[in-house]
């Protein structure tokens, strides 16, 4: 039987446990090592086959064409990459906030790349499918990856992690932060030392930190703020290039009492839990 559709795909997001820039290659790119959690707090992408080859959004997002989206672009990268006749018609659910350091994007593309090479029947290995996003972008790898991972490369080189078994409060402090714009800072110190995946589990959880963190501060006071208000509960931090900060609770029961907390006066935050995931949700689409 020929798929025609596939629904509710979800766009699983993540969060970087801790984020250390540990130097900088050539071409500009920095080198990381990370601790990245993917969370079920997700985007929703849903696609259609086409027959003509056409890739259509149906979806608009503010501030991002159709040419210029993620998911438009995997779509065409494995389309060229696989010579496929096929085509699609994608909508996204956005949940996500954008220049939220959660990834959103990528994984938006990460799910695309899942999604269409099971609707086109391309078959793609795992590993071929992170090869190709890695051209999307430097986080796109680790949601193909599967599983929570240390990062280390420009993000690529991924080994398998277990990480704390807990729930998260996050807040979106209502803005976006362009994640260039951070890596180009004078002010962003590259001299991290590396540490290994075995020293992750006896690495002392109070110590995680983000680089990154200073710099998007410097330039966005409004997530100092948030980091502030959620040190109370535990050691807060920001992900990836932020803006979203988060921290780690023992229970949903220990993320609700916090989410009661939130002062109503700051309406431009958004607060939300989620649980760790062990997995992506789509892992088992690929062999
Ligand atoms: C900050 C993180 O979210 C941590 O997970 C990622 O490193 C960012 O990954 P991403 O959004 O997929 O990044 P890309 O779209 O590849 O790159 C955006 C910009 O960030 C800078 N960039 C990104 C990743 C990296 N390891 N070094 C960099 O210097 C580059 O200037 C690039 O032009
Ligand atoms: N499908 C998409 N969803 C979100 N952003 C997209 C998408 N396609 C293109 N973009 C562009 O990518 C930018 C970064 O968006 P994204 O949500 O991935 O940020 P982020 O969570 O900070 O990413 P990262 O954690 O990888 O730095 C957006 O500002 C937007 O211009």
């Amino acid at each position: 039987m020929t798929v025609s559709s596939l629904k509710n795909c979800p766009a699983p997001a993540k969060l970087n446990l801790f984020l250390h820039v540990t130097g900088q290659r050539s071409d500009g790119y920095h080198l990381l090592e990370s601790a990245f959690q993917l969370i079920d707090h997700v985007d929703l992408l849903h696609f259609s086959l086409r027959d003509d080859a056409k890739i259509i959004r149906t979806n608009e997002l503010a501030g991002v064409p159709a040419e210029t989206d993620l998911v438009v672009r995997a779509a065409r990268l494995l389309q060229v990459h696989t010579s496929s006749k096929l085509g699609a018609e994608i909508t996204l659910d956005k949940k996500l906030p954008m220049g939220g350091g959660l990834g959103g994007g990528s994984s938006d593309a990460a799910t695309t790349l899942i999604a269409l090479n099971r609707l086109w029947e391309t078959d793609l290995s795992r590993q071929q499918l992170m090869q190709l996003g890695l051209q999307l972008g430097a986080d796109v790898p680790f949601f193909l990856f599967g599983q929570n991972a240390f990062a280390q490369g420009i993000g690529e080189k991924l080994t398998p992690l277990i990480t704390p078994d807990c729930w998260y409060v996050v807040i979106e402090p209502g803005v976006s932060v362009p994640t260039q714009a951070i890596f180009s800072s004078k002010a962003l110190t590259r001299n991290s030392s590396s540490i290994k995946v075995s020293d992750f589990q006896q690495y002392p959880k109070g110590n995680w930190r983000n680089d990154l963190q200073s710099v998007a501060i410097q330039l966005f006071p409004e997530i100092l703020v948030a980091i502030d208000w959620l040190n109370k509960y535990g050691n807060a931090r920001m992900t990836g290039s932020g803006s979203c900060v988060f921290c780690a609770c023992s229970s949903e029961d220990a993320a609700n009492e916090i989410l009661k907390d939130i002062p109503g006066e700051l309406q431009d935050w958004t607060a939300w839990k989620a649980k760790a995931l062990n997995e992506h949700p789509l892992t088992n689409w690929l062999g």
